[in-house]
């Protein structure tokens, strides 16, 4: 691409040295250097990118976009110097790769809990319906059916613009994006032009990254800034009335909001809520009247993620009949409340709870049809926000017995983060036991004919980080095999 055309993005401070007629790719890593292209230097949290402007040199680039000067060679590279390379990171990828997000609908979908359900709802909507879709965030990047892996919920600026454009070459007429709070402070978003803005909610989560509740949500209430002042537009802000933070992200943005929840007002609201262990039904309010429910997604949780996927998709003008006829068929979102189908005398989930608030909800989802004890099983992450430790143990004392054990521990004691976890316990009625293997095989080993275990803080993970090592490792699998040498019978694993 022409690199003048390429450059009128951003307001460049000085260059230095002969630019080229063009550039041939964009990167922010200089092991990725294509002969030809740019560099932009990314002050990262581990390492300094402008310490690798030489090596990209090296490697072929003949521009290098730096927020201060470095030691290059003015006669082999242009050096551009700018204000904030994070930013000019998005405005330039928008511009090298077309601005895609201008010729699909781009969903956005922020909040502490929920995004990956909110995203694979409205995804799985769209193509039961015959309509070409993609999707991306924790799970990876799903190009209408197509799985691909991705190193962040929110990936990086030139990631996301490729993958924006892989969409629309793809023909996909709407792709649905995960949008993290990290994602939106680092700038990975800008350039990127939404449609259709959903909020789910805001809870305890990050604080070793936002610092405060306050900072946390602000970092949300981006995504409905960034919808911009173009009234001329049709776009819409997609928020849940039942959450206080909605009031404020409704005065981020003059584009109709479609508000949805349990409160009254809302606009798709839900009533008569039914939980049980395969299914939830429930009625509800819509613009177009009245509709009972019964989907596959459980627990209440799923109730307002289905609100929110079904006014997101009615906001993009999908009418409810059809919506509604997609959500009954949707198989549960991978890792979330998924029931594992194995013939055994006790009702097993996998869930991806690890926030106070998901470990309420997930909880609060099987009460209604519990008889027997309920067995929750909690870990949490290594070397992240240890404020919320006790809380999550707090609200998982609301279960019979509670194993406290761990995500991925990374580079971090097992101890530390069991026994952080064990001061917020209510009961004495738990075990601490680190090694995740271990601690799912006891979970299994104390239950009875009749009980529920949820299997928290994994989901669809299928590893777990232990050190820097990525091990092989399965909730569900462990379980299913203890609980067949318990029971001494076949689990006859119906999937
Ligand atoms: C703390 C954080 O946000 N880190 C993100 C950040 O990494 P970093 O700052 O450590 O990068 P770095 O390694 O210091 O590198 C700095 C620069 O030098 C460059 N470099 C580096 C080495 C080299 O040889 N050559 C070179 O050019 C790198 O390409 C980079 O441009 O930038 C990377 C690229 O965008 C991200 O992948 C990375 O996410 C890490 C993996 C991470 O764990 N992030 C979490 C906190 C996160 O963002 N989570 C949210 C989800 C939250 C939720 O659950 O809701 C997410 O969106 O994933
Ligand atoms: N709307 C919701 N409200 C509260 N808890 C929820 C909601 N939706 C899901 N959860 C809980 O949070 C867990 C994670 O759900 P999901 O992956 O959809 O959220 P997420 O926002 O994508 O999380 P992450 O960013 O950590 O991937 C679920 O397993 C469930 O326990």
């Amino acid at each position: 691409m022409e690199t003048k055309k390429l450059l009128e993005q951003l307001p460049v401070k000085k260059v230095t040295g002969t630019l080229p007629a063009e550039v041939t790719d964009l990167t922010v890593d200089s092991r990725a250097v294509q002969p030809g292209g740019a560099f932009i230097c990314i002050s990262g949290y581990t390492v300094d990118g402008h310490d690798y402007a030489g090596r990209a040199l090296e490697a072929g680039a003949r521009v290098i976009i730096a927020e201060r000067p470095v030691d290059i060679d003015p006669e082999r590279a242009a050096l551009v110097l700018v204000d904030d390379t994070a930013r000019a990171e998005g405005l330039l990828a928008a511009e090298f790769y077309g601005h895609p997000s201008r010729a699909i609908r781009l969903i956005g979908v922020t909040g502490t809990n929920g995004k990956t359900s909110v995203t694979g709802i409205i995804h799985g909507i769209l193509r039961s319906a015959g309509r070409k879709s993609a999707a991306s965030g924790t799970i990876g990047f799903d190009l209408d059916g197509t799985l691909y892996e991705s190193a962040n919920t929110t990936t990086d600026a030139i990631t996301t613009q490729q993958m924006i454009r892989q969409a629309v070459i793809e023909g996909c007429d709407t792709m649905t994006m995960e949008v993290s709070s990290h994602g939106l402070v680092e700038g990975r978003l800008s350039g990127t032009e939404f449609d259709i803005a959903v909020f789910t909610n805001l809870t305890h989560d990050h604080l070793d990254f936002h610092g405060t509740m306050d900072h946390y949500g602000y970092a949300k209430g981006l995504l409905f800034s960034q919808l911009g002042q173009d009234t001329s537009q049709k776009k819409a802000a997609v928020l849940n009335i039942d959450d206080p933070w909605s009031e404020r992200y409704r005065q981020m943005t003059p584009f109709p909001v479609y508000s949805y929840g349990l409160a009254e007002g809302a606009m798709f609201r839900a009533s008569g809520i039914n939980l049980e262990a395969d299914s939830t039904s429930f009625t509800m309010e819509t613009p177009e009247g009245q509709f009972a429910v019964k989907m596959n997604l459980l627990g209440e949780f799923n109730v307002h993620n289905a609100l929110a996927a079904t006014a997101a998709l009615h906001a993009s003008g999908m009418p409810i009949g059809e919506i509604l006829d997609g959500l009954a068929m949707l198989p549960p979102v991978k890792g979330r409340m998924e029931k594992v189908q194995a013939d055994l005398p006790v009702t097993m989930y996998i869930d991806y709870a690890h926030t106070p608030d998901a470990i309420e909800k997930a909880i609060d989802s099987v009460l209604p049809y519990k008889k027997n004890k309920l067995i929750f099983l909690i870990g949490t992450g290594g070397n992240r926000d240890r404020s919320k430790r006790p809380t999550m143990a707090e609200k998982a004392s609301v279960a019979d017995y509670v194993v406290l054990t761990t995500d991925d521990p990374r580079d971090e004691p097992y101890d530390s983060i069991t026994s952080e976890l064990a001061a917020g316990m209510k009961h004495g009625q738990f075990a601490c036991i680190g090694d995740r293997a271990e601690a799912v095989r006891h979970a299994a080993a104390v239950a009875e004919e009749g009980d529920i275990i949820i299997f928290a803080g994994k989901g669809h993970e299928d590893y777990q980080i232990i050190g820097r090592t990525k091990y092989p490792h399965s909730d569900a699998a462990i379980a299913i095999e203890e609980l067949e040498r318990k029971f001494g019978r076949k689990a006859g694993v119906r999937k």
